[in-house]
């Protein structure tokens, strides 16, 4: 049996967002953006139903961005600029509070967009830390400085409770999949660049159109 397919690792995960990168790296592919994203929700349900209300918010965030890949005006979603150009010239996108457009695609990216942040600093955490780092504690930290400030207080203890959840250290980089700790911290410091290029031109093309607020 080959183990290639079935073994899931990280390493192929956070590679999927140097594939998202287009147009000399100025633009960002949604259709591989959205295969980050699945993968980085395969490894969060490999760590067991505790995470399943984050996975299920990720799962229907991905699937409202698939359906607009599929549809009609799949070409215009091609890419984050693309997209944030077809919703705003057609006025697709609820500006200031919820409205007609409660699913429009830039604020489900926001949300994803916000949520990549989170896994920016984590990872950053978890390739610096030491052997009795505790992962609770590198995620808390992680969320308290990115998601955190965007989530009422209920989720934010909810979150808080479930990161208690999470295995040790050296269970965690095991679950990866990526081979030895020194094999993780590699790994990582390779592949974060990728997942920072992408959020930071997320970050300059939502600045730049004011869409970091929106609800
Ligand atoms: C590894 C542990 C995984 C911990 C996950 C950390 C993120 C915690 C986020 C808690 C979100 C709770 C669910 C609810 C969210 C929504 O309210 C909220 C707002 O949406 P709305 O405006 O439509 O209402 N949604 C969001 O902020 C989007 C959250 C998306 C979270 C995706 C997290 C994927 C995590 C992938 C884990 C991969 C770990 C890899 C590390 C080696």
């Amino acid at each position: 049996m080959s183990t290639t397919e079935e073994k899931f690792s990280l390493r192929e995960v956070l590679v999927s967002f140097k594939s998202c990168l287009v147009d000399d790296d100025q633009d960002v592919l949604v259709e591989h953006y959205l295969d980050g994203w699945k993968g980085l929700v395969r490894f969060m349900n490999s760590l067991g139903t505790i995470f399943s209300f984050v996975s299920k918010d990720a799962v229907n965030k991905i699937q409202i961005m698939e359906n607009y890949l599929k549809g009609e005006h799949g070409e215009r979603y091609r890419t984050l600029q693309s997209m944030v150009e077809y919703e705003l010239s057609s006025n697709l996108v609820d500006l200031t509070k919820r409205g007609s457009h409660p699913e429009s695609g830039c604020r489900t990216i926001l949300r994803l967009h916000r949520a990549l942040r989170w896994l920016q600093l984590f990872l950053e955490k978890l390739r610096t830390s030491t052997e009795d780092s505790k992962t609770s504690t590198l995620c808390t930290e992680a969320y308290n400085a990115s998601l955190a400030n965007h989530h009422p207080w209920i989720i934010r203890k909810t979150a808080t409770v479930a990161f208690l959840a999470l295995p040790v250290r050296n269970t965690f980089f095991e679950v990866m999949n990526v081979g030895t700790t020194e094999d993780v911290v590699d790994m990582l410091g390779e592949a974060m660049p990728y997942v920072s290029n992408v959020y930071d031109l997320t970050q300059e093309l939502y600045s730049q159109h004011n869409l970091l607020d929106l609800p």
